[in-house]
């Protein structure tokens, strides 16, 4: 039996100032455009249900605007708590401890330590800090946990090694070009200790080079250092070459979640179909 990392049940989130509206027309069976119509709510994630396991690499795939990236906030209590209002559970279990932690319910204490040391995120827009050096951002989050400045150091050359940009590392953000700021963020979530990361389309800014080169390290992450990753892309090339298993969203639903052999061979709908026939036309014109 695999260990749970996390447990989402009957999720629904609405962005908005009726959300009870909202959460009385989605009952009522109304669809996300319906509610979006007569009450001007916006329903970024319905009903999702869904566990993620320790260790594994859980891909949300979906094309813009179908909720992957507010789905994924609520992992961490950004969209629920701070943003937007949820129904439903989203229920954390800390791999140490195994205990359960309702990220939604929990105190802002709680939280904030979830996010210091348990969960961390890299964003799609880097999240670097201008007035620090490229060595200062990547190490922030040793700074903030009091490790010593020599051991902040030895860590943050080892992360810059593995994005390649060690040259780099006396630069500030807007001396590097957008992709390599965003591997900059790659290293800031590679250097903590927590066992889960949150991706929201990591690679978006590179070239297919590093893209290539990362999405291979991520996997050498996942299988020695046994991270559970969750991971948001629209690409579903990248979706089937990294994941584990992969959540297809669409219009704020999770359509089908399956190993990819799965949404391969046994599509659940014309959506899922069309998605996986792209992909096979495209590795048939390369190969
Ligand atoms: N903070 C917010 N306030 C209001 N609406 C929001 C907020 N965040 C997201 N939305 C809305 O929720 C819906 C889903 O957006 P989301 O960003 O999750 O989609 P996505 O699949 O991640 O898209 P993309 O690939 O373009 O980032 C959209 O209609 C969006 O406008």
């Amino acid at each position: 039996m695999k260990n749970e990392c996390f447990n989402i049940q009957n999720l629904d989130l609405v962005f908005g100032k009726k959300p009870k509206k909202a959460f009385e027309a989605l009952d009522k069976g109304m669809n996300r455009d319906e509610i979006h119509q007569e009450w001007n709510q916006i329903v970024a994630v319905q009903n999702a249900n869904f566990r993620v396991y320790q260790g594994e690499i859980f891909v949300i795939m979906g094309l813009s605007g179908s909720g992957k990236s507010s789905l994924l906030r609520c992992l961490n209590g950004m969209n629920g708590r701070s943003h937007g209002n949820i129904r439903g559970q989203i229920l954390f279990i800390d791999p140490l401890t195994e205990q359960f932690v309702d990220i939604s319910h929990c105190n802002n204490d709680l939280i904030m330590k979830i996010r210091k040391h348990k969960i961390s995120m890299v964003f799609q827009q880097f999240g670097l800090m201008p007035w620090r050096t490229v060595e200062e951002n990547v190490g922030y989050p040793l700074e903030i946990q009091k490790i010593s400045p020599s051991e902040i150091k030895k860590q943050v050359a080892e992360k810059l090694i593995l994005v390649g940009l060690s040259e780099w590392k006396d630069k500030f953000p807007h001396e590097l070009s957008g992709g390599m700021q965003q591997r900059v963020g790659l290293a800031r979530a590679f250097v903590t200790d927590a066992d889960v990361l949150l991706m929201d389309e990591p690679f978006s800014a590179l070239d297919p080079l590093h893209r290539k080169h990362l999405q291979e390290e991520i996997l050498q992450l996942q299988i020695h250092l046994k991270k559970t990753i969750v991971f948001v892309t629209h690409d579903f090339s990248e979706a089937l070459k990294i994941g584990t298993r992969i959540a297809i969203m669409e219009a704020g639903k999770i359509l089908q979640i399956g190993v990819p052999k799965d949404l391969i061979d046994n599509p659940a709908c014309e959506i899922v179909k069309h998605f996986t026939s792209e992909v096979q036309i495209a590795n048939s014109i390369y190969s």
